[in-house]
């Protein structure tokens, strides 16, 4: 994170992302703010059933939902998974936050507090059934999530992840288009997930619906690569702009160099949504 005075938020690094931070700093009713969830505003953790917010996160969360136009998670994740890990609907005093789940399948809104939620692809169904065959003699700690939408298999908790997931990731991909549905790698993951969802595109129907005129975005993996895309494009089309890098050892070298400023982790984007709140609300 680059110095910055105290109480003001960090300089970001290209005058793109500084003309996007200024645009939000200066109406922040008409402003979006995205975030991830896991490596952004959840440490990650060998098991995704165990991945609480970094401390600190929710009250922030809170706090600058009362500041800006429009407050979204953008994440990977089924809203129900997050809701649950996040407690977010017992959180009293909660603004404006729109979840958009599963690469933006699903969504959740905390006006009406329902999840809206297509019905699963035929070929889930079927990647599902041939996945145990498939896995049969993968390396010990292998582990399918079954998001209902969507099926990841896990390395995380093998011996050598990265070794498995090479491994693996043929085979996977190749059942993944067999069943009308793609692969798309995270950290010590492969996704198998609906074709034609991604981050970029839930941006961008979001900004439409609630009229944003800056956003900042924020990530951390390959997951958060179209979402950044589509801010550069935005940028293009006069919409300012920020990006954000959640930044650890596994964070991929596409994100940490295309983003605007780069925060240290969970911990480090608590606390630039601290100064913003301490500046917005100031
Ligand atoms: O878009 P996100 O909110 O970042 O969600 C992307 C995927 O994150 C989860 O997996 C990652 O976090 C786990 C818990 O820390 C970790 O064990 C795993 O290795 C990471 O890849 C989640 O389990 C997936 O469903 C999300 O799609």
């Amino acid at each position: 994170m680059t110095e910055s005075a105290p109480n003001s938020p960090p300089a970001p690094r290209t005058p793109a992302g500084g003309a996007g931070l200024a645009a939000l700093l200066t109406a922040p009713e008409r402003a979006l703010i995205a975030l991830d969830y896991d490596g952004t505003l959840a440490p990650i953790v060998p098991r995704p059933s165990d991945a609480v917010p970094a401390p600190g996160a929710m009250d922030a969360l809170r706090r600058i939902s009362h500041e800006i136009g429009t407050l979204a998670i953008i994440t990977g994740r089924p809203v129900d998974s997050l809701l649950e890990l996040t407690g977010l609907e017992k959180i009293p005093d909660f603004g404006n936050l729109i979840i958009l789940g599963q690469y933006g399948l699903q969504r959740w809104d905390s006006g009406s507090r329902a999840i809206s939620s297509p019905e699963p692809l035929p070929g889930v169904a079927a990647v599902r059934a041939a996945l145990p065959e498939l896995l049969r003699d993968a390396p010990v700690g292998t582990a399918v999530e079954d998001k209902h939408q969507a099926l990841v298999v896990h390395v995380r908790r093998t011996a050598d992840p990265d070794s498995a997931l090479a491994a693996l990731t043929p085979a996977l991909t190749a059942l993944a288009e067999d069943h009308g549905m793609e692969a798309a790698p995270g950290k010590r993951v492969l996704e198998l997930r609906p074709p034609g969802h991604d981050k970029g595109g839930a941006l961008r129907r979001l900004i439409a619906a609630c009229q944003a005129r800056s956003v900042l975005v924020a990530g951390d993996d390959y997951g958060d690569l179209p979402a950044f895309e589509a801010v550069d494009e935005l940028r293009a089309g006069g919409l300012p702009g920020i990006t954000v890098c959640s930044d650890s050892p596994e964070v991929p070298d596409v994100i940490r160099e295309r983003a605007d400023l780069v925060v240290g982790g969970p911990p480090g984007m608590v606390a630039l949504l601290e100064v913003l709140v301490e500046r917005l609300s100031g």
